[in-house]
């Protein structure tokens, strides 16, 4: 299929052109669709009904065609092969369908109503001006450099939308500016105030923002407190020359960067669905994108995947290995050099039997995290609470996954963490933040863009803490056969010793290995926390099947996990509510393929809403209540689950790597606490939603009593309300 499907959304008006396949409106709306007609069809046309979509067989009669006034069958047949000239339009409201060349182009009303769409077409509109005014040279000049470069086209924007006071523009506002002071930090060397982007693990913000914590509108957790919430005008006034023009293209941006859309895309899907149906099409910056939100329909795009399946083709960290000459890592990697690296990677990831060897070592990291929330409900808890949990267990999940890749400790779990573990904490955030918004822009702007410099920055520390951990180990390595001492080691040592991959790849791998593993299985022991805590009953449950399993001062192992099929349950119901990657995606790259009643070409990208699916009353009855028993083998519910209504680790050959890894992480270390302690909600009553930071994460500081159980002579007798 060719490039040229982009619709233009000038005068709210959608132009369907060559090669674009599929649209559904709210309301009136037609459905456009490409069917695949055989060449010869269209030339032989005849009479004959109109039936679309009934098996594989399609007619198609049209009122007219070409100046005839009588009905004519174009085509009649199996939907396949097809021929690229036609494009079938399909009011289903009226029943009414219209065949027109693609040739000519076809102009259906209105496209999308949403406010959401409406600021990205805006936004669209400003960064086609803007890039036609960089091509004539009233831009930057060349290189990477940024701000500084900032033509002054930027002063063009569009007059200013009117602001309330706290209306999402503040937030934007709030956002483009932090992007402006983390930019100023940067270039004069200053790190020390960037905070992790995600609240739920921002030391900085642990004081801040509880106090203007507010249920209905969380305080964007990427917009750092204090002077990052001035006013535009008063932090461009500090600005140099340069910095005013970047000042002015952020504040040109921010009337049409919409904070809130990144930060509930998964509450968009439902929203969406509701309105579209379960297949629609959107775009998103630069990307058309046809969203599956039916387990039905996404069982059949995951089916029809290919032997090479691509997420997305990632261009922004792509773009930045091919910036620096970084090899691709299993998330990053397409193609046949994606498979040769699963196949290297996948065996000491996957197979039980290897997995099952990390227990020790992640058992050891288990039993210092609960040192830690005995140290920290002591020291800052008042005997009972653990502040910013998320945060906590952020650092617990990055020297648990540190523990298992590299056979090290990373002293996470410390009083003090080290600066430089901090800082890939900080990094992985602001880059998960920053990434959906750099996808808004067209490739060739973002050398001109102030947050793909700092996006840059991000990935160069990444990479830096990932090679030295790298060649640490290879210098171990090194020392022991020096020695003439026998290497055996888990996953890096045999990475490294196996060869069956460059240093480079290695790096590449083990980098992505290590960012993938951490806000992963961190945010979904927070919400498992969150509602055991809410949830006593669940919660006692679940001390009882611990206990019964592994009674006294036994520490759970992978064995004993399998005789816990509550936790197991605990564990679903949580990525059910939480999915950590609240929509995944497919790109079709090897064969046009049919989902629903569609034909879709080669490269069509296709969001899976699996946020939208898990909250579908027909898969999981009161789906808002968190309800483990629905995953219990042999209940009547589980029998009637669509094997495709929740699938958090994906699915088929590009499934997560991590899976069981991670499954074991939060089992051992969800038993142990609830061995240990007994959890209680914040007495404050604060609740946490979530918002999608790339991944779906807390929107506001999470914090929980952890009381001890230890001592008590039965638990269920302790008081609800008494500390122990
Ligand atoms: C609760 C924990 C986790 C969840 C819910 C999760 C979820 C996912 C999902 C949905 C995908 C996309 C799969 C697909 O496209 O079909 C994925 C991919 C991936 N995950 Fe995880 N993940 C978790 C933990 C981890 C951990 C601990 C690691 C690393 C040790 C990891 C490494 C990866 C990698 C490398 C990929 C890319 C695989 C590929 O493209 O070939 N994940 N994960």
């Amino acid at each position: 299929m060719n490039g040229a499907a982009y619709a233009n959304f000038d005068n709210q008006e959608h132009v369907l052109k060559l090669g674009e396949t599929f649209e559904k409106q709210p309301k009136s709306a037609f459905h456009t669709v490409r069917y695949d007609f055989k060449p010869a069809s269209i030339d032989t046309a005849c009479e004959g009904e109109l039936e679309v979509g009934k098996g594989e067989q399609v007619t198609i009669t049209l009122p007219n065609l070409e100046g005839s006034t009588a009905p004519v069958t174009v085509f009649k047949g199996s939907k396949r092969p097809y021929m690229k000239e036609c494009i079938l339009i399909v009011n289903h409201d009226t029943g009414e369908y219209r065949l027109e060349k693609l040739n000519s182009n076809i102009a259906v009303k209105k496209t999308r109503a949403e406010g959401s769409s409406k600021v990205q077409s805006r936004l669209e509109q400003q960064t086609s001006r803007l890039s036609q005014q960089m091509r004539s040279g009233s831009g930057a000049s060349s290189s990477s450099s940024s701000s500084s470069k900032a033509p002054p086209g930027f002063k063009n924007s569009p007059p200013k939308d009117k602001m309330s006071p706290g209306s999402p523009m503040d937030d934007i506002e709030r956002e483009l500016m932090a992007e402006a002071r983390v930019m100023d930090q940067m270039s004069s060397g200053d790190s020390s105030s960037e905070s992790r982007s995600s609240s739920s693990s921002s030391e900085n913000s642990s004081s801040s923002s509880s106090d203007s914590e507010d249920e209905t509108q969380p305080r964007p957790a990427g917009a750092p407190s204090g002077p990052a919430h001035s006013t535009p005008a008063v932090v461009a006034a500090s600005h140099s020359r340069s910095e005013e023009a970047s000042g002015h293209f952020m504040s040109t941006l921010k009337n049409d960067l919409q904070l809130s859309y990144f930060q509930t895309t998964h509450q968009l899907q439902i929203e969406h669905s509701k309105i579209y149906g379960p297949l629609w099409k959107s775009k998103y910056g630069p990307l058309v994108i046809v969203n599956v939100a039916s387990a039905d329909l996404i069982e059949q795009v995951l089916r029809q995947e290919g032997h090479h399946p691509i997420r997305t083709d990632m261009p922004h960290w792509r773009g930045y290995r091919q910036l620096r000459k970084h090899s691709y890592g299993p998330l990053t990697e397409m193609g046949a050099e994606w498979q040769r690296i699963r196949r290297i990677l996948n065996p000491r990831m996957l197979k039980p039997k290897h997995v099952s060897t990390y227990t020790g070592s992640l058992n050891e990291v288990v039993t210092d995290f609960i040192k830690r929330v005995d140290w920290l409900r002591e020291t800052k808890g008042g005997g009972v609470m653990v502040h910013d949990l998320a945060g906590e267990l952020y650092k617990f999940a990055f020297e648990g996954i540190s523990a298992v890749l590299f056979e090290t400790r990373m002293g996470c779990l410390n009083d003090e963490v080290p600066e430089e573990t901090q800082k890939f904490i900080t990094s992985v955030g602001e880059m998960f933040r920053l990434s959906p918004i750099i996808l808004l822009f067209p490739r060739s702007l973002w050398p001109y863009l102030p947050f793909w410099k700092h996006f840059v920055a991000l990935w160069d520390h990444l990479f830096k803490v990932a090679q030295e951990l790298v060649e640490q180990k290879t210098a171990e390595i090194q020392e022991k056969v020096n020695r003439g001492e026998p290497v055996a080691g888990e996953y890096l040592t045999h990475l490294l010793v196996s060869e069956q991959m460059s240093i480079s790849e290695v790096l590449g791998s083990i980098t992505e290995l290590l960012l993938a593993g951490v806000d992963t299985t961190s945010n979904t022991i927070s919400w498992a926390l969150y509602h055991l805590a809410r949830e006593p009953d669940i919660q006692e449950k679940l001390h009882r099947e611990v206990i019964g399993v592994c009674p006294g001062d036994t520490v759970p192992t992978s064995d004993d996990i399998a005789r816990m099929p509550w936790l197991k349950a605990v564990v679903k119901e949580t990525l059910r509510l939480y999915p950590v990657v609240p929509g995944n995606a497919r790109i079709t790259a090897e064969n046009e393929i049919v989902v629903g009643d569609y034909i879709f070409p080669k490269n069509t990208l296709f969001h899976l809403c699996h946020y939208a699916v898990s909250y579908e009353e027909k898969n999981f009855p009161r789906p808002h209540a968190f309800q483990p028993e629905r995953w219990l083998r042999g209940s009547p519910e589980r029998q009637r689950q669509h094997p495709f209504s929740s699938v958090p680790f994906g699915f088929g050959i590009r499934a997560c790597l991590g899976k069981r890894v991670a499954e074991l992480e939060m089992y051992l270390i969800l038993s142990r606490l609830m061995k240990h302690f007994e959890v209680r909600p914040d007495p404050s009553g604060t609740t946490v939603k979530p918002i999608t930071r790339t991944l779906l994460v807390p929107a506001t500081l999470m914090s929980l009593q952890f009381l001890d159980r230890r001592g008590r002579q039965d638990s269920t007798s302790a008081s609800r309300a008494d500390p122990v």
